[in-house]
């Protein structure tokens, strides 16, 4: 510590003085040691360091004196200046300061002359030494657009040398905008790497983020006179506030101010240049290219924010596409002596969702996609040899430009302009192979976004701004869907998202610069823009260096991936339709369901489900369908319904021959089993003839019936659950003959119950005998029925004939 070190000194001089008496050698040691451990103390203040150094000036000072007049060699200064004062020449002085002894004048004394400086003190204010460029970032001082209150506490507004400031504004997170080099000077190749780096560990490396800047126009003439009031401020040349400012007739929020805080890359206040915006945005990218890398840059905004400006420029300040021409030659000049480079332009414009080319005008172009991207089929390309030519290339195109007046902006661009610049290099390999890289840099002008009401209501305008909304709204939707990871990109849904493909998606490295207006009036515009602007912040393009890998297209490889793909994409999406058709057929099914006469409707929904169950499956799907997509025509309404009746005629015939089939066998059964009853009878009566005394035993139903419970036994609690006819068993048929009965389960596992009523007092004659099985049979056609109509195929398995 350079402090500790010049007290050190002193003390030594102090030390190595021969006329020094004892006491004050004394003092001398006690203040040495006091003075030693306040130095030890790293949590000493300011308030330490001054007092330290006050004694140094005030033993130098006297030294001073003592020189020039001996006689004042003991006196006391009669004022001092404010501590501060030569704190930084303090070393020097004591450096080349007499190295007579001089007695060290007391702390206490120090002290009472800092605090309460004479009336005659000369004040002398001393403006700290400019700081690094880290302090200088952290001591910005907060002004409205970007300027700089300099004050006693702040510290003068330092110039960072480019590099360091460049390296800033790309490798970290806070990213001031860079001074642009002066003339022709080289952008460092380290700078480059700087920002893909920075873009590359964003997207995790497999792909890069989008870089994206906010520039702020000045206050147009028009606002002025309007009265609106500034509602954005740049902070630190990154943050953006946005504030609302209540209006008069917004009693309920008049004292209210809504405000919004937006961080990007980068903020460009509005007295920034045309340079500074380049060299910041899109420089980089222009570097890139030339090492094969695709690159793109896109202004974004309402209408009248200042895309074009930003983009084109005016002849006195050329905006991002003229710089650019001009740095992409100058940078090819500077390394292409054998000539290898090939730049070839072509400027297209959307407009009204029609592709046009902008440098040779004619029919709307069509877009195409092959194995490079989206391409515009026909579109001129024109090989550039120099910056000139591409001006007056840019400049006629610019003529072919739609642009008209509207209410918010007399030069108004009403189409989306696509300026792309494709550098082709041929180098050689470590093979000595020739490989040629490509690198393609689109520089786009959007139109604006736009109110109906800010631009044209009436005329055209309306249809372009709807146009123009559209595409947008298109664009505003695969920035969604690319934030949000979808797999589906509706780059489709417009020309312009189709053509932005490759920057929103591919493998690029993407800039966009959205711009605004500072005026009030166009508070919700710029919230909007300021929202996508922020969204598109997450979008993360594809990997750069993809060309590497099509340095040796095998056009046949590359034709059946495109193919495949293209095949896979067709066949989702006859999938999609149909899944879309059918949705639709349903609810057309269901609306004409309801809409059909009310006793078919009713006649179908009663006896739909029995014949879809009863019958057997190949008539099933015999049954027209709704879904066959013939009913939509009254013709085809009325041809249903006749088919509909006709098909319920022919069940219903269908049904009545089953059941003429099932009474003949259901007879035939009871039949047998009435003969079968009176044989066992006859026999019974025999045994009972040859037993003699024997008792006569009939076996009746009653016989077989369980006692009853006796009164005061607990029944299950399921009791309580069971049907009105608990006390009675449920016996079957069977259940009355003797154990060579067939089972329950010869009747295809169907069990055929009855109830029997367990009132019957007396056994029944055989008269009554013989009537139970016409009786049960009633109750054996029901289930039959039953099960004929809720089980299809039952009419194919009839139950076995009974045998004895
Ligand atoms: N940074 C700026 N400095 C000075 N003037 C500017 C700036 N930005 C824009 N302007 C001026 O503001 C006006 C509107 O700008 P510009 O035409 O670029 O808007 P735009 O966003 O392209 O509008 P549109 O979408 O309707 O084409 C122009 O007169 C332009 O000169």
């Amino acid at each position: 510590m350079p402090v500790s070190t010049r007290s050190k000194a002193v003390f030594n001089q102090v030390q190595d003085d021969p006329n020094q008496g004892q006491t004050t050698r004394a003092r001398n040691d006690q203040e040495e040691s006091q003075m030693a451990n306040q130095m030890r103390n790293p949590h000493h203040g300011l308030k330490e360091k001054m007092k330290a150094l006050t004694l140094l000036y005030e033993q130098q000072k006297q030294a001073s004196n003592a020189l020039k007049n001996p006689a004042l060699k003991h006196e006391e200064p009669r004022f001092s200046t404010h501590p501060s004062i030569d704190l930084l020449s303090s070393g020097k002085r004591e450096d080349n300061g007499p190295k007579e002894s001089k007695e060290p004048r007391p702390i206490s004394h120090v002290m009472r002359e800092n605090v309460m400086p004479s009336s005659t003190v000369t004040r002398n204010f001393v403006m700290p030494q400019p700081l690094g460029a880290e302090e200088a970032k952290e001591n910005v001082a907060v002004g409205h657009g970007g300027d700089q209150i300099v004050g006693l506490s702040c510290p003068r507004k330092t110039n960072v040398s480019s590099t360091v400031a460049r390296k800033l504004s790309m490798g970290s997170s806070v990213m001031p905008f860079s001074e642009p080099p002066r003339g022709n000077q080289k952008v460092n190749e380290q700078e480059v790497e700087t920002i893909t780096e920075r873009q590359g560990s964003v997207g995790g490396g497999n792909g890069s983020r989008i870089l994206v800047f906010v520039r702020l126009r000045p206050m147009g003439k028009r606002e002025r006179e309007a009265g609106s009031r500034c509602c954005v401020r740049i902070v630190n040349k990154r943050d953006v506030y946005l504030t609302e400012f209540a209006t008069e007739n917004d009693y309920l929020r008049l004292k209210r101010l809504r405000g919004r805080h937006f961080t990007f890359d980068a903020s460009f206040p509005d007295s920034t240049t045309q340079q500074e915006v380049y060299f910041t945005t899109t420089a980089e990218l222009v570097e890139a290219v030339l090492q094969g890398k695709n690159g793109s840059v896109f202004c974004y905004g309402a209408t009248g924010a200042g895309k074009t400006y930003t983009m084109l420029g005016t002849v006195e300040n050329p905006g991002v596409m003229v710089l650019a021409i001009k740095d992409l030659f100058n940078k090819i000049r500077q390394r292409s002596f054998d000539g290898n480079h090939l730049v070839h332009l072509s400027y297209l414009e959307v407009y009204n969702e029609t592709v046009r080319d902008l440098l040779s005008p004619g029919r709307p172009l069509v877009l195409r996609e092959d194995k490079n991207g989206i391409v515009a089929a026909g579109l001129t390309q024109y090989r550039a040899y120099s910056t000139d030519e591409v001006m007056a290339l840019l400049q006629q195109g610019n003529q072919n430009r739609t642009t008209e007046p509207t209410r918010a902006n007399e030069t108004s661009s009403r189409s989306h302009a696509i300026l792309q610049v494709m550098i082709e290099y041929k180098v050689k390999d470590a093979a000595n192979n020739i490989v040629s890289r490509v690198g393609k840099l689109s520089l786009i002008d959007l139109a604006g976004s736009e109110r109906a009401l800010a631009t044209d209501q009436r005329t055209l305008r309306s249809l372009e701004g709807a146009n123009i909304n559209r595409s947008l709204l298109a664009l505003s939707s695969c920035i969604n869907a690319l934030v949000e990871g979808k797999k589906h990109i509706p780059y489709r849904n417009s020309k312009l998202t189709q053509l932005l493909k490759d920057s929103l998606g591919g493998a690029c490295n993407t800039v966009m610069i959205a711009n605004i207006s500072p005026s009030n009036l166009s508070f919700g515009e710029t919230q909007n823009t300021l929202h996508w602007a922020d969204r598109a912040k997450e979008i993360r393009t594809k990997a750069c260096d993809a060309n590497e890998e099509i340095q040796v297209p095998d056009s046949e490889t590359d034709q059946a991936k495109l193919l495949l793909e293209l095949q896979r994409e067709n066949r989702d999406l006859r999938m999609q339709l149909a899944r879309q058709q059918q949705k639709l057929l349903a609810v057309q099914a269901q609306t004409l369901a309801a809409s059909s006469s009310p006793t078919l409707s009713t006649a179908s929904s009663l006896l739909s489900p029995a014949p879809s169950s009863a019958l057997p499956h190949e008539k099933r799907k015999q049954r027209p369908s709704f879904l066959a997509g013939t009913c939509f025509t009254p013709e085809s309404k009325k041809k249903g319904a006749d088919e509909t009746v006709r098909y319920l005629r022919k069940t219903v015939k269908e049904l009545e021959a089953e059941i003429g089939r099932m009474k003949k066998d259901h007879a035939l059964e009871i039949k047998q089993k009435d003969d079968f009853i009176l044989e066992l009878s006859r026999k019974g009566a025999k045994l009972a003839g040859a037993g003699g005394e024997g008792v006569r035993r009939i076996v009746t139903r009653a016989s077989l019936r369980p006692k009853k419970a006796p009164e005061g036994e607990l029944k299950s609690p399921s009791h309580r659950f069971t049907s009105p006819q608990p006390t009675a068993k449920k016996r079957s048929f069977w259940d009355i003959t003797t154990a060579n009965s067939p089972s329950v389960a010869t009747l295809n596992g169907r069990k055929t119950r009855s109830y029997i009523s367990s009132e019957c007092a007396a056994a029944p004659s055989m008269l009554l005998q013989l009537a139970y099985p016409c009786f049960w049979s009633m109750f054996l056609l029901g289930p039959h029925l039953i099960n004929y109509i809720i089980q299809p195929g039952f009419a194919r398995q009839r139950p076995a004939t009974v045998k004895r």
